[in-house]
């Protein structure tokens, strides 16, 4: 099958070298032509996956009409920012009909849409699907087993996806809870940002583990009242990339709360990083999802806050003891 992977960062370019180990004819959109240069050439993505070399038969472009043209199976990996604009750019030139898959974890800004319904809009009748679970891109690129999930309402197009991208020690699994395993993914990112601050203020285990808790607690009452399955939140797409991203020294979510934990404003570590760390402007949007429908988020408020610039980290710590637990354990005082 010939697929389109759109977006050659750290994750588009790992899940299109992923995608060559099925035998798929792949081509890789940059949007940066020296990256597309230097991928077809040199093997190499050095700026996204230092060290890593890539199959000699993927193949890369910087040509958008081109990348769409090849298509007989979408993948967009382009931060959520750039999603919808890339998606306007590449429909003039694309087949009818075939699935296009989000590897992107975040919601729109202004709509609040999760990127399956963002596909929906853009480009209507097509199957849209997300994947999406605890895949930190470079253990994947260098053969480490993971597990991810394809998540989409029609369980017959799920089943067609894992065939197609499920290899070796990349393990898929279906879901057809969209809802919540989008959630999971896009929220997941701003409770990594909370633990990084707890990891750079020196905390212990037992708070970070408390923050994660809690955490899943309020992603799971945000996905329930949008329509997700609770159960979802309790499995790969939800606590599983939780864990993952909120433990990983790799995770750039992570490392931005990490470093305001250790004191050093926003601009300055957003300004040193290449890379996209979705959470931070994820984090307004679950605010609002939040406020429309009435629930008390306190750890989501409160990064809310410190990336803001209202309070420092030292005192979203601080915030972070009032963190209101759901079900059935009660406020501590
Ligand atoms: N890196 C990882 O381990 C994983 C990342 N993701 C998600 O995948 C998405 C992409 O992440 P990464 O590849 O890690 O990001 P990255 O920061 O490594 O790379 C982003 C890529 O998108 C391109 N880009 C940025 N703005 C663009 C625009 N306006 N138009 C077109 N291209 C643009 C950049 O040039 C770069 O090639 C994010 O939503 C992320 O949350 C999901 C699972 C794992
Ligand atoms: O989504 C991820 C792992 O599943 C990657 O997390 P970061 O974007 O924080 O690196």
């Amino acid at each position: 099958m010939r697929v389109t992977v759109l977006g050659a960062g750290s994750w588009g370019t790992t899940v299109a070298a992923l995608l060559c180990r099925r035998d798929h004819e792949v081509l890789l959109w940059a949007r940066n032509p020296d990256v597309a240069a230097e991928v077809a050439e040199q093997r190499s993505n050095e700026a996204y996956l230092p060290g890593s070399r890539l199959p000699a038969r993927l193949r890369a472009t910087a040509d958008l009409e081109q990348a769409a043209r090849h298509a007989e199976l979408l993948v967009v990996g382009v931060p959520t920012a750039a999603f919808r604009e890339t998606l306007v750019n590449v429909r003039p030139h694309l087949a009818p009909w075939f699935p296009v898959v989000s590897l992107s974890k975040g919601l729109e800004r202004g709509t609040h849409l999760r990127m399956t319904e963002v596909i929906k809009q853009v480009l209507p009748g097509r199957p849209a699907a997300a994947l999406t679970g605890p895949n930190l891109a470079r253990e994947i690129m260098s053969g480490q087993a993971a597990a991810s999930v394809i998540a989409t309402e029609d369980l017959t197009v799920a089943a067609a996806l894992q065939r197609e991208v499920e290899r070796g020690l990349f393990r898929v699994y279906t879901h057809h809870d969209v809802i919540g395993c989008e959630i999971g993914g896009a929220f997941k990112n701003v409770i990594a940002i909370a633990t990084g601050i707890a990891e750079g203020l020196g905390v212990g285990d037992n708070t970070r583990a408390a923050v994660m808790s809690r955490g899943l607690a309020e992603l799971t009452t945000l996905a329930v009242a949008m329509g997700g399955e609770a159960t979802t939140l309790a499995g790969l797409a939800g606590m599983g990339d939780m864990v993952a991203t909120c433990m990983s020294p790799q995770s750039r979510n992570r490392h931005v709360g990490e470093q305001l934990g250790l004191g050093r404003s926003l601009e300055q570590v957003l300004g040193e990083m290449r890379m996209v760390a979705e959470g931070v402007k994820t984090v307004a949007t679950v605010v609002e999802l939040a406020d429309r429908h009435g629930l008390h988020m306190p750890i989501a408020r409160t990064i809310h806050d410190v990336v803001n610039g209202r309070i420092r980290a030292a005192d979203a710590y601080r915030g972070l003891r009032g963190a209101v637990p759901a079900g059935h354990e009660s406020q501590p005082g």
